[in-house]
């Protein structure tokens, strides 16, 4: 996977606008950006669906990735970035209008290593939303997701996870200023009602 040299040209190219999707596990990213693609007609491209699918594709990496992904554990820089840059030029292939890349950043590098290969994103949006909220929305889920992640030993620890990886994520887009900062406790219309209104004027710009 990461030893082939993978021709972005097409991708940058296509120059579409792209929207990093950051929060906590749970708190409510796959739930928006169904409702954001069926507004705006966005690609959708969850890292943690990508790599979920390379697993139960049965490649070598696929055994690997389960356990660190059941650790709650973050996946090498360069698999995730090699999954999503096959997945973007599928789409731009398509004729893609832009894209979101939700469940990424996990950390500052993997923003950085991205905006420096393939193009600066737009915008990141975080969903902001209490530890007990998220862990509450994740054991609902967990009674039909069927993921082995969703269980509370392995909740505990993505916790851990985003709260040293992910959180200073936040602050760096914040830094940048291309941060859309989002109070994301409310029902799912509430919240895309603001998704709307970040995503309207940064697409506008
Ligand atoms: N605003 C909201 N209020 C209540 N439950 C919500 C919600 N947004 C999402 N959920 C539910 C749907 C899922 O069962 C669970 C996690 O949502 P998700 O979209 O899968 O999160 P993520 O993709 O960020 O992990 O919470
Ligand atoms: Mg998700």
């Amino acid at each position: 996977m990461s030893d082939k040299k993978i021709d972005l040209t097409p991708l940058k190219k296509a120059g579409v606008p792209i929207f990093f999707i950051v929060g906590g596990p749970g708190s409510g990213k796959g739930t928006q950006c169904e409702k954001i693609v069926a507004k705006y007609g966005l690609s959708h491209l969850s890292s943690g669906d990508l790599l979920r699918a390379e697993v139960k594709s049965g490649s070598s990496r696929g055994a690997e990735l389960t356990k660190i992904m059941e650790a709650g554990q973050l996946v090498p820089l360069t698999v995730v970035l090699d999954l999503i840059k096959e997945a973007m030029l599928k789409e731009v292939a398509k004729g893609s209008k832009g894209f979101l890349i939700d469940g990424y950043p996990r950390e500052v590098a993997q923003g950085d290593q991205f905006e420096a290969e393939i193009m600066p994103a737009k915008l990141a949006v975080y969903f902001e939303v209490s530890e007990d909220t998220l862990v509450k929305r994740l054991l609902k889920r967990a009674e039909t997701s069927g993921r082995a992640d969703d269980n509370m030993d392995t909740i505990k620890k993505r916790l851990k996870t985003f709260n040293e990886a992910t959180a200073p994520v936040v602050a760096h887009y914040e830094k940048k200023g291309k941060l859309a900062r989002i109070k994301a406790e409310g029902t799912v219309d509430e919240i895309f009602a603001e998704v709307v209104k970040h995503l309207d004027k940064a697409i506008k710009a």
